[in-house]
């Protein structure tokens, strides 16, 4: 994708990404099992679901209040298996220390949600899962998977189109999302997970991502093939704990 394709927004924050650059040393992480939590959700009927501590966003109004750690363990009280915790400081409100501080509480897996464009940017810290995404990292995907499996991290790899979800199944990804939000446009659209999922084999672990936010959006995304989802704004805004509790709840 070129760069004049894209929201402005997001190309703000690509370029953030890079001039933040990489970590010192390299990181070795001994991660908690994302697909055990997601099979301990289906044994105790709950939707698998990665919460996400998300203060703000280009899309969103005002900032989201209160300890992310306050509100991890509320994710955490309402059903949620694993957290996605942002670390992009410039357009998310994340950080590394937020990161740091619920990871050491929390004893769920955290997944790491930034941009990551390169391989010193996988040692800014730790985490049990990383986000790439396909899109941004072109040809690079399969050397990146690589390098953030070397230092323990499971993967996962987000697509918004098949031949995206094509490319991550090629390069081996094990945990494929699909974005229904449009990063060129900066839209969301649930059709988007629909028209995607079926390409993926069923030996992959199928993440819906995004524009969630009813139990009848649950229910649209687990019927058309998601193992789990990841929910962000409907989670943040209001009663955290009974948010994740009304959405992991959601039975098909
Ligand atoms: O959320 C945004 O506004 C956004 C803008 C530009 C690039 C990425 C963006 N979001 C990243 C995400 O993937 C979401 O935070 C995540 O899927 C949760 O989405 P939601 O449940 O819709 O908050």
């Amino acid at each position: 994708m070129n760069a004049d394709e894209m929201a402005p927004e997001v190309r703000s924050i690509l370029a953030a990404a890079r001039d933040r650059g990489g970590g010192d040393g390299r990181v070795s992480v001994d991660p908690r099992s994302l697909a055990d939590a997601f099979a301990s959700a289906e044994r105790d009927g709950r939707v698998p679901l990665i919460a996400e501590v998300k203060p703000t966003s280009p899309t969103t109004d005002g900032e989201r209040r209160g300890d992310p750690v306050d509100l991890a363990r509320e994710m955490v009280a309402g059903g949620a298996v694993a957290l996605s915790v942002l670390t992009e400081p410039d357009h998310f409100g994340g950080s590394v220390e937020t990161l740091e501080r619920v990871r050491a509480v929390i004893d769920v897996p955290v997944l790491r949600k930034d941009f990551v464009l390169d391989e010193a940017a996988l040692d800014v810290a730790e985490a049990d899962v990383v986000l790439l995404i396909a899109r941004f990292l072109g040809d690079d995907l399969e050397p990146m998977l690589a390098a953030a499996r070397e230092r323990g991290f499971q993967v996962l790899v987000e697509t918004h189109t098949r031949a995206e979800l094509e490319r991550a199944v090629a390069a081996g990804a094990e945990f494929i999302g699909v974005n229904n939000r449009d990063l060129a446009e900066l839209e969301v659209d649930l059709d988007t997970f629909e028209t995607v999922a079926p390409a993926a084999p069923e030996s992959v672990t199928l993440i819906a991502e995004s524009g969630i936010h009813t139990i009848d959006d649950v229910r649209r995304m687990r019927t058309a093939g998601a193992d789990a989802l990841l929910v962000g704004s409907a989670i943040m805004d209001g009663d955290v704990e009974q948010n994740t509790h009304r959405l992991t709840h959601a039975r098909d």
